[in-house]
């Protein structure tokens, strides 16, 4: 795993040097400041020579300057690195995740995939800029100021550094303690977004059911609950930070009257004294930097192998080695003894044997849950069969590319997805270099243009998220609009269960009857009024295929079909 880890520092390799060597030098020069000093007041203090003192101090202003300079290089292009390693892995899982199949989303939440998207990253990408520089930082510094105190009085060096034992457990002590109040914290903040979340998103059924009061009184628990969590977090870290202050005082301390009584009894110069005193800060620091590691390791490397887990699933459906790319298929569909499962505990389809032509239109009806969209989903291949095959004009699809057969598909469904953003953009969707006449002329078979010329901003009018502003027999009139566009030889439509008024029915009926014409269209039909002109009703029940034939045939048959239609027109008065 961790070389997996570091092999997404290869890209920024220049950057990882830059950053590293900069490091290095600044821990150098922090090792050589309190060598200085005792230089400068052992030597130069002594022989009272002016002119030397102020040539070290601008030698030494020099050296500030330069190590100024390499920390802010450290801060930023660490930082970069770290960033750009972060927004590599989004993109990977972004990628990765657009190209996976249907089931995968069936069995993946959302707010999982949000939260590998930015929480995880974020730990990563704070784990690659930190991790290997302030390990090696830290232990550099460390055996760097022991071995130098060592050289000065290995007792007194000794005594400094058996003290940073108890430091460090102190400071991992702390660190157990402070993790623990985050997540608490992060868990009450995770039930403040839920519910903020859901209040929003459903602030329509609050209203309906005058449940603000209800809702304000739910969110007052959770938000008192953050404020409590956060508080006792805040109460750890003070904890922390004064005992960790507290505890690298006393090792100065300790350093400066056990120093006191050397330099009268041991020869400790006055130089060395200060000198050591400045070390004991040296030697102290990495013990906080390895701490804060500690802390960051285990989050960054839980996340990145949830990252893992994410990128190394392979998606279910997968072009062969040698699929063909399709252009224009005429739509003849063919299948052939189909079976298919979502999961094991039911097979769905039972060997589906059908025959489409090209150029017809095909109502499927039957009860609801029998496996009509099934059926239609397996076409462009959403879910591949478990056994037997779909052909389309002779070639069986999985031996097609599936961005190719997608291409020749186009799909309206029941509950229509639209994106945030205009009404020219949604149209535009269904092609994306199409040109301003095209959308238009789209619109206009959709017999969208009357309703988008009344809004005072036209095409370029925001339909709020996912399409929120409109009425469901508009964002029905778009999504027919951007299937003119797409221009598929094979149609599916999810027929909208929620009746719409008759007008508007017509208007829709009228647009998609001319979005049929000279194409393959399978219906999923729920009212029977609507797939009066079909070629075709296909009846599907449980048990597969039940009925096949015209509207008339069927009705005149006296099976499921003529049942239905008998219900479905007693019950609207025919
Ligand atoms: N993504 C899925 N994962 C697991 N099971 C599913 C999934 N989609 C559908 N099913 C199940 O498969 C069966 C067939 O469902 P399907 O949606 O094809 O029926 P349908 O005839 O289109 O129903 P409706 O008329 O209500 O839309 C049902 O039992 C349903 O619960």
């Amino acid at each position: 795993m961790l070389r997996k880890f570091f092999s997404y520092y290869k890209p920024h390799k220049r950057l990882f040097i830059i950053d590293f060597t900069s490091a290095v030098v600044v821990a150098i020069l922090e090792l050589a400041f309190p060598v200085a000093v005792q230089w400068f007041i052992d030597q130069l203090l002594p022989s009272g020579d002016w002119n030397q003192i102020l040539t070290v101090g601008a030698l030494l202003l020099l050296v500030y300057i330069l190590s100024t300079v390499l920390q802010f290089i450290v801060s930023y292009l660490g930082h970069k690195l770290g960033i750009n390693i972060e927004t590599d892995m989004r993109e990977q899982l972004f990628t990765h995740v657009q190209r996976q199949s249907f089931r995968f989303f069936d069995n993946t939440k959302t707010g999982h995939v949000m939260s590998r998207v930015t929480n995880d990253l974020f730990d990563i990408g704070e784990l690659a800029h930190h991790g290997p520089e302030d390990f090696f930082i830290a232990i550099m510094t460390f055996f760097g100021a022991f071995a130098i105190m060592f050289q000065i009085n290995p007792e007194l060096a000794v005594i400094a550094v058996i003290m940073v034992p108890f430091l460090c457990w102190l400071v991992a002590y702390c660190n157990i303690k402070m993790n623990q109040a985050w997540k608490n914290m992060y868990s009450k903040i995770a039930d403040v977004n839920a519910r903020v979340e859901d209040s929003v998103s459903g602030a329509r059924v609050v209203q309906s059911f005058t449940n603000e009061e209800f809702e304000i009184n739910r969110f007052k628990v959770d938000n008192g609950g953050f404020r409590l969590a956060k508080l006792k977090a805040y109460k750890v870290m003070a904890g922390t930070h004064s005992s960790i202050y507290m505890m690298t005082r006393l090792v100065t301390l300790v350093i400066l009257v056990v120093g006191a009584w050397f330099s009268f009894n041991r020869n400790l110069s006055y130089g060395e004294f200060v000198s050591f005193i400045l070390f004991v800060n040296v030697l102290i620091k990495p013990v906080d930097k390895i701490s804060a590691l500690l802390e960051l390791y285990p989050k960054g490397m839980a996340g990145f192998k949830r990252f893992l887990d994410l990128i190394n699933q392979e998606p279910e459906i997968k072009n062969r080695p040698d699929a063909v790319e399709v252009e224009s298929l005429h739509g003849n569909i063919i299948f052939d003894d189909v079976h298919f499962k979502y999961d094991e505990h039911k097979e769905v389809l039972q060997g589906i044997d059908l025959a489409i032509r090209p150029g017809e239109t095909v109502a499927f009806v039957g009860p609801s849950g029998a496996g009509k969209t099934t059926i239609c989903s397996l076409i462009p291949r959403f879910y591949d069969v478990d056994k037997g095959a779909i052909m389309i004009d002779g070639i069986d699809i999985r031996d097609m590319t599936t961005h190719s057969l997608r291409s020749q598909i186009g799909i309206v469904q029941q509950d229509v997805f639209l994106f945030t953003g205009t009404i020219r953009e949604n149209i535009a969707y269904g092609k994306l270099d199409a040109t301003d006449s095209e959308i238009y002329e789209a619109a206009r078979k959709a017999h969208l243009q009357d309703f988008i010329a009344s809004l005072p901003d036209g095409y370029e009018t925001q339909i709020g998220e996912r399409g929120l502003k409109l009425s469901g027999g508009q964002k029905q009139r778009l999504a027919i609009a951007r299937m003119f566009l797409k221009n598929p030889p094979i149609l599916i439509l999810d027929e909208a269960t929620s009746a719409l008024d008759t007008e508007t029915e017509k208007i829709i009926q009228q647009a998609l009857n001319e979005l049929a014409e000279n194409r393959t269209t399978l219906i999923i039909a729920h009212r029977l009024a609507t797939i009066r002109d079909a070629d075709r009703v296909i009846v599907v029940t449980e048990d597969g295929i039940a009925e096949d034939g015209t509207y008339e045939e069927l009705v005149e048959k006296g099976g499921i079909f003529a049942n239905l239609h008998h219900i479905q027109f007693q019950q609207i008065g025919h």
